[in-house]
């Protein structure tokens, strides 16, 4: 089996992608965010507060047929922006692009944080990071590709994000369409959870390749690129009127100046993310200050490669034994 399904920006600088899925029978379609830097299934639900859903569909067990309690099972999260949501947990049917998983973890939420009664046009996530990584107590649970693994074509699942654009994500098979060239894949390590893998090294615009192990998490779910602080200023340097704010948190610059572009390596391959990805936005619609797309990990204890970098190649995510992430140019 194989499915695809298209990835949609939720506003207009690329916050986030959303996937409709279609939950239960009949089916309930939701928008949801494909996220490789969480493990967790989980959705706004007719068990979610009235007040605390302003927008977003919902997912009513109640009206499935197919819909089975897990009795005694709850979860809880806590994102790295500080946002999260706790519940409970249905089995039901569930389907990404036209791969179907019969018995799927739907976790129901009873409690979102306000950022996610905010964010209207995202009616939860589906985690697609190693299931280690799943919340759900008493028995954890495994998340949709890891149930529809048995039925895949091949063990894999890739992501195409685009600038300003629809992409798509793809489930057991591999587009040669969505791609040009040669994939170059790096070795994975699952710990502790996360698509964790290493960058070769990194280039500021034309300047030359620094070769140097970057190690850092491929994460969907992530909407920046956060590498070390000594790669960042190296790249800022280049900025006119570039600073590191304490006020807005990271690094902003004036919306007029010119950008390089930068380049990071996967093995012996590059890949050159766009100066217009790194103008990330205006700190505010009528400012002409602007936050950058690429800051620093350092507060973070890790490196995240978020949906700033990922926009910029087809990224093929491989279960196989042992797991690997393979980037290709598009
Ligand atoms: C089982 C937990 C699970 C693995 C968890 N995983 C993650 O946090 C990574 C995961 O990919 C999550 C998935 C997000 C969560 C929010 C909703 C959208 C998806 N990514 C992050 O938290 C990265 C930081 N957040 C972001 O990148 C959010 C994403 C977002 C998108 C749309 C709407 C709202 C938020 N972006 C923003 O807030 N932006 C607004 C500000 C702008 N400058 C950039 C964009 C974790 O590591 N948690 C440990 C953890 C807990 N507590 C904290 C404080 N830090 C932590 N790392």
């Amino acid at each position: 089996d194989t499915g695809s399904a298209a990835a949609i920006p939720i506003n207009e600088v690329d916050i986030a992608y959303v996937t409709p899925v279609t939950v239960g029978t009949p089916p309930q379609t939701l928008m949801l965010d494909l996220d490789t830097g969480s493990s967790d299934l989980w959705v706004f639900s007719s068990l979610t507060p009235s007040s605390q859903v302003r927008g977003q569909d919902i997912y009513t067990p109640a009206n499935s047929s197919t819909s089975k309690l897990l009795n005694g099972h709850t979860w809880s999260i806590r994102y790295g922006d500080g946002s999260g949501s706790r519940g409970t947990v249905y089995l039901d049917t569930l389907a990404v692009g036209g791969l179907e998983v019969k018995s799927q973890a739907v976790q129901t939420a009873q409690e979102v944080s306000s950022s996610f009664t905010q964010e209207q046009s995202l009616d939860g996530l589906m985690g697609l990071g190693f299931s280690t990584l799943n919340t759900v107590r008493p028995s954890s649970q495994l998340t949709f590709f890891d149930n529809a693994r048995p039925s895949l074509d091949e063990e894999v699942f890739t992501a195409d994000l685009k600038y300003h654009a629809t992409g798509s994500y793809d489930f057991g098979f591999v587009d040669r369409a969505k791609y040009t060239g040669n994939i170059s894949y790096t070795a994975v390590t699952e710990s502790p959870g996360y698509w964790t893998h290493s960058l070769s090294g990194y280039a500021v615009g034309s300047g030359a390749f620094q070769t140097t192990r970057l190690s850092g998490i491929s994460d969907t779910g992530t909407t920046l690129l956060y590498l070390p602080t000594a790669v960042v200023t190296a790249y800022y340097r280049q900025v006119q009127g570039a600073q590191n704010s304490q006020y807005y948190g990271g690094y902003v610059f004036p919306c007029s100046s010119s950008l390089p572009t930068f380049t990071f390596g996967i093995e012996e391959a590059r890949f050159t993310i766009p100066a217009s990805y790194i103008n990330y936005t205006r700190i505010s619609p009528t400012s002409t200050t602007c936050y950058g797309g690429l800051q620093s990990s350092s507060g973070l204890g890790i490196n995240i490669f978020g949906d700033v970098a990922l926009k910029a190649a087809f990224v093929v995510f491989s279960g196989t034994n042992p797991p690997r992430i393979g980037f290709a140019h598009k």
